[in-house]
């Protein structure tokens, strides 16, 4: 694969978490941060001298808590919030009244069903439903009428453990963008691991730079130049590409 190609001083390694480097579990917090992983990540930031960004849909403080004090430079919640260094200070995106009101109208309307899990992280809010995926039909069909009530903003993002109501310029491509903006990570070439839809913009966009994108586990058609079939495969390769 021309990834091998590169040598780690070219790279600019931009990594989704869930389902990329960490498997899925049924619930968010369900998810715990492993020592292999720990010491790619620290591995990735020396290697890199620092061209390693976390690009995720979770909050950044939600990141801090699985990561620890690592503070890695992050995009949470697509891009909407940002901590452009290590340990630099993070611009956080809150919840808007509009999105507080659909909000607390659905998690009303659903507070009776077992399994379904209102995330509520600012800007960017998920009702998972991976623990009750008998609901999901019922969950898509209230988040569309919801929709409306958010008029143009808001887009709805919907997958097969769930949905997430996005401001429209919630977007990985653009959170990978800014990083590229920025001298540690600027002259070299993207690449981007990511294992779902809401990764798809970030694919697009490492393309067209030249760069390189892997998408973990598709369940479909992807932009991505590369596929791997599990969170074990990516971290392989992140390592192998770190040992070069
Ligand atoms: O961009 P990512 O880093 O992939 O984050 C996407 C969402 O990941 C989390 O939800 C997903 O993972 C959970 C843990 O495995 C799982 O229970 C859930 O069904 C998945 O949707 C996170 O909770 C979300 O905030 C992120 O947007």
């Amino acid at each position: 694969m021309e990834l091998l190609d590169l040598k780690p001083a070219e790279i600019a390694l931009f990594l989704d978490i869930d389902g990329t480097l960490l498997e899925h579990q049924p619930h968010p917090e369900g998810v715990v941060m492993d020592d292999e992983l720990r010491a790619l990540m620290l591995k990735a930031d020396k290697r890199l001298n620092g061209a390693v960004a976390l690009v995720t849909g979770r909050s950044i403080a939600m990141v801090d808590r699985l990561f620890g004090d690592m503070e890695l430079p992050t995009a949470g919640l697509y891009g909407l919030e940002h901590r452009l260094a290590k340990h630099g200070p993070v611009t956080t995106a809150g919840e808007p009244e509009d999105l507080t009101a659909v909000a607390d109208q659905l998690q009303e309307e659903f507070h009776t069903t077992r399994g379904i899990y209102f995330e509520r992280k600012g800007a960017v809010l998920a009702i998972h439903t991976r623990a009750a995926p008998h609901s999901l039909p019922q969950v898509k069909a209230s988040s569309e009428r919801a929709l409306k009530k958010l008029g143009e903003k808001y887009r709805l993002l919907a997958g097969h453990a769930g949905v997430e109501f996005l401001p429209l310029d919630a977007l990985k491509s653009a959170a990978i963008r800014r990083f590229m903006e920025l001298p540690t990570f600027a002259g070299r070439r993207p690449v981007f691991f990511g294992d779902d839809t809401a990764d798809e913009t970030g694919f697009e966009f490492v393309n067209e730079l030249g760069g390189v994108s892997i998408r973990v586990r598709p369940e479909g058609p992807t932009a991505a130049q590369h596929t791997l079939e599990t969170v074990a495969a990516a971290r392989r390769f992140i390592a192998e590409l770190l040992a070069r």
